[in-house]
């Protein structure tokens, strides 16, 4: 079938000052899929995707979203995304509830407070305040959020950072089940085992340019046609599976 394009960044330049930390990229996320933008710290990933966001200025280059051109029509294409807040963005007085009723209210949609909570495992932390949540339950909550204006592309900024095994692997399943409700996710990551579980397509970014961009199974059989060889044995196992098989894959945060 036929991949419809539902962004393109064509060229994509932004300089701070002297420094360019994006260098002329381009490339395409299709519809449904979840992209990942993998790369060193400074590489460019979180300029890259704030700027699709809408939320920083380019130097040059062109964007365009479902569409949308960005010079031409950011408000449009705020109105189809969803964007992780940084913790400062919840108000400390307000509980999970009384939050998504804001952002509800915010954006003009009706929103379910208690079934958004449920598919997220949060049912019972309707009427606690976002700063008493756990690491994974503040990432649970924060992509929720990203739902609420109903969006056609969410983008996660290294969404499992600081998570225990257990909780990496329960937000993993959540972002595919967001996926499979139709949502484009773009995602950045320094986990190379996340974005081979999660990733459809990944851009390597280092230094500003996309160094490689491909499936992760294309880019490992690239590797190992190239005549790459582990040198280690590698075992049935890793040390992440004799952990969670001593400790259980339910999650431990409640
Ligand atoms: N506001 C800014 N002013 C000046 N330089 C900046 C600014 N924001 C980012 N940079 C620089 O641009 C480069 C790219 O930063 P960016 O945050 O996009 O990288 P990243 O790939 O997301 O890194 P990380 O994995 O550490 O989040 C870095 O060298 C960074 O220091």
């Amino acid at each position: 079938m036929e991949k419809r394009t539902i962004i393109t960044v064509k060229d994509l330049v932004k300089q701070y000052g002297d420094f360019t930390a994006v260098k002329g990229i381009s490339f395409e996320v299709y519809e449904n899929e979840i992209f990942g933008l993998l790369g060193p710290n400074g590489a460019g990933k979180s300029t890259t995707l704030e700027i699709i966001e809408t939320l920083r200025d380019k130097t040059s280059g062109q964007v365009m979203v479902d569409g949308m051109d960005l010079d031409k029509d950011p408000n449009g294409i705020k109105k189809i995304i969803g964007v992780q807040l940084q913790s400062s963005g919840y108000y400390p007085n307000l509980n999970l509830t009384e939050l998504i009723d804001l952002f509800s209210g915010l954006y003009n949609q009706p929103v379910d407070p208690k079934e958004l909570l449920q598919r997220f495992n949060l049912e019972d932390k309707a009427t606690a305040k976002y700063k008493q949540l756990s690491g994974g339950q503040k990432q649970r909550f924060s992509i929720a959020t990203t739902l609420i204006n109903k969006p056609k592309i969410i983008f996660l900024d290294e969404p499992t950072t600081g998570l225990d095994p257990q909780a990496r692997r329960n937000l993993w399943e959540l972002i595919q089940l967001v996926r499979s409700q139709g949502t484009t996710v773009v995602i950045t990551t320094h986990y190379m085992d996340e974005a081979e579980f999660l990733c459809d397509r990944c851009a390597i970014v280092d230094k500003g340019e996309i160094i490689a961009i491909n499936s992760p199974d294309a880019l490992i059989d690239n590797l190992v046609a190239g005549g790459f060889e582990r040198q280690k044995e590698v075992k049935q196992a890793n040390l992440e599976d004799v952990f969670l098989h001593m400790t259980g894959r339910a999650l431990r945060e409640e």
